[in-house]
């Protein structure tokens, strides 16, 4: 099935979400380590309610790595990071958590439709969503004829989609993406561009890898690494 199957409108239309409190975090000091290489040491950067951080550098520099350290994922040898001046030893994903995390993989269940997939992450992270909003959503990414279709039968394309309506559905402050305008095609590319300024727009945050420059409105700043930060 080809991913360029239409997008309505190829453009999100939903209003921007209520607003989010005032959030901030602080990262201080982060030593990292991997393979014997130093990927970063001492790096330290902060982000406020609003802004997008862009982390750039070569490949193998270590922005995903860095990714993985914010959510928990990977330990780092030294350096802290505080959330709303709380220090923390992960920016939390469970419930009740800031963050959602959208990596490399999609991170979806192959048997599940895409609509299950969605309904059981929005449960698990505590904010069930009514079966109209979840299809409404996916409909808004071009894929209203596929919500009932195992995942596993979608492309490439189509599976990054169902994560996306996930992300925009968890209602986080904190979108952390690796390389989130992978795989997709021009119109999804628009709908997430806006979706992103939407979310800053609400007082959300974003960190996320990207080559490309990041077509999005809004105090945005970047984060190089392997420069020896
Ligand atoms: N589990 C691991 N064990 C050993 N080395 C690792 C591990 N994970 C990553 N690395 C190494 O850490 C370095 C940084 O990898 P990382 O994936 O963070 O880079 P990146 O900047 O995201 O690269 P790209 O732009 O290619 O995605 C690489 O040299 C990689 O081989």
């Amino acid at each position: 099935m080809s991913d360029a199957a239409a997008v309505p409108g190829g453009a999100l239309d939903a209003p921007i979400p209520q607003p989010f409190p005032a959030h901030c975090l602080a990262v201080d000091g982060l030593v990292l380590e991997r393979g014997e290489r130093l990927l970063f040491n001492g790096l330290t950067f902060s982000l406020e309610a609003g802004e997008l951080l862009q982390v750039a550098g070569r490949n193998g520099a270590g922005k995903t790595s860095l990714l993985r350290v914010l959510c928990g994922l990977t330990r780092p040898m030294e350096g802290e990071m505080t959330w709303n001046g709380v220090p923390v030893r992960r920016l939390d994903d469970g419930p009740g958590g800031h963050l959602a995390y959208l990596g490399h993989h999609n991170a979806l269940k192959d048997e599940l439709s895409a609509e299950e997939n969605i309904q059981s992450q929005c449960r698990l992270h505590g904010c069930p969503q009514a079966p109209e909003v979840v299809f409404s959503m996916l409909e808004e990414l071009g894929l209203g004829g596929h919500a009932d279709l195992p995942v596993k039968l979608l492309s490439q394309g189509q599976k990054r989609r169902v994560a996306l309506a996930r992300l925009l559905l968890l209602r986080r402050p904190l979108w952390i993406l690796d390389e989130p305008f992978a795989a997709l095609d021009v119109q999804v590319i628009e709908v997430l561009r806006q979706a992103l300024e939407a979310h800053l727009a609400a007082r959300g945050m974003i960190i996320l890898t990207t080559h490309q420059a990041v077509p999005v409105r809004g105090t945005q700043r970047t984060l190089t690494l392997g420069t020896g930060a």
